[in-house]
């Protein structure tokens, strides 16, 4: 699918949080998104979903079934998972076994009976997952997804991500942990100052290598702020 033009602000008077975006997202590829905290990379993946229309500009060729989990899974739904998944499964058309199949694969298949609001944050978020993998999505947007994540599912998630890609799903992906970086072929767009930028994948020649030495405390905040402009980070301490 492609953006073309695209420029996107919320309210007529609001500043543009992105204007003259032109990016195009190729079949089976992995994107991710990066920036800092309120750049856009939410925004900019809700118009991508088609859950928000541009302003300007044109958004051509996005693929019917649209997987989408939101950065925070709305819970405040007086339904069991069970309930809520099955009546999305039916939403969808798709099987209802789907729906313990994705709970079990993401380790939450002895939650089905358990309602919404009484959820742990991370366990909303496998659920949040699993309604937007279960449609067998040809373009899978995911905001945020390792945010919560027990360890198993966190380093399960990559894996089942490359394997869609494989398959033909176009992947979107906004990630502040950096979980996805590391993906052989991932594409990245950097999100800043209202600018959408595509970042060169894998390494090129003109990659430099810096090496900053910063007082230890410090260290996290630079290197917090260097990952979210998309910037390779290897720490050492001394
Ligand atoms: N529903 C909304 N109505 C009005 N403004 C909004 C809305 N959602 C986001 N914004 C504004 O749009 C800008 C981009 O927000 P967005 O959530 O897309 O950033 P982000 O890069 O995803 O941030 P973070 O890393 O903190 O999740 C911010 O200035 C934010 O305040």
């Amino acid at each position: 699918m492609r953006l073309e033009n695209v420029a996107f602000r919320y309210r007529r008077r609001d500043p543009w949080v992105f204007r003259d975006v032109t990016v195009s997202l190729a079949v089976g590829s992995v994107t991710e998104v990066t920036g800092r905290n309120g750049a856009g990379k939410s925004t900019l993946l809700r118009v991508i979903a088609g859950l928000r229309r541009p302003r300007l500009g044109i958004v051509s060729d996005r693929p019917t079934r649209v997987g989408y989990a939101p950065e925070r899974f709305p819970v405040d739904q007086p339904f069991s998972v069970r309930a809520y998944l099955g009546h999305m499964a039916a939403v969808r058309r798709v099987p209802g076994d789907a729906v313990g199949a994705w709970a079990e694969r993401l380790g939450f298949d002895h939650l089905l009976d358990v309602r919404l609001p009484e959820l742990s944050k991370g366990s909303a978020q496998k659920v949040g997952l699993a309604q937007a993998l279960m449609a067998d999505p040809e373009l899978l947007i995911l905001d945020e997804p390792f945010a919560g994540l027990d360890a198993a599912t966190r380093d399960a998630l990559p894996g089942l991500i490359s394997g869609l890609a494989a398959d033909g799903t176009t992947v979107v992906v906004s990630d502040h942990q950096r979980c996805v970086e590391a993906l052989p072929g991932i594409d990245r767009l950097r999100v800043a100052d209202t600018a959408v930028t595509r970042v060169a994948a894998g390494r090129t020649a003109a990659t430099a290598v810096l090496e900053v030495e910063v007082p230890g405390d410090e260290a996290d905040a630079l290197e917090s702020r260097l990952r979210a402009d998309g910037y390779r980070v290897r720490r050492t301490e001394r």
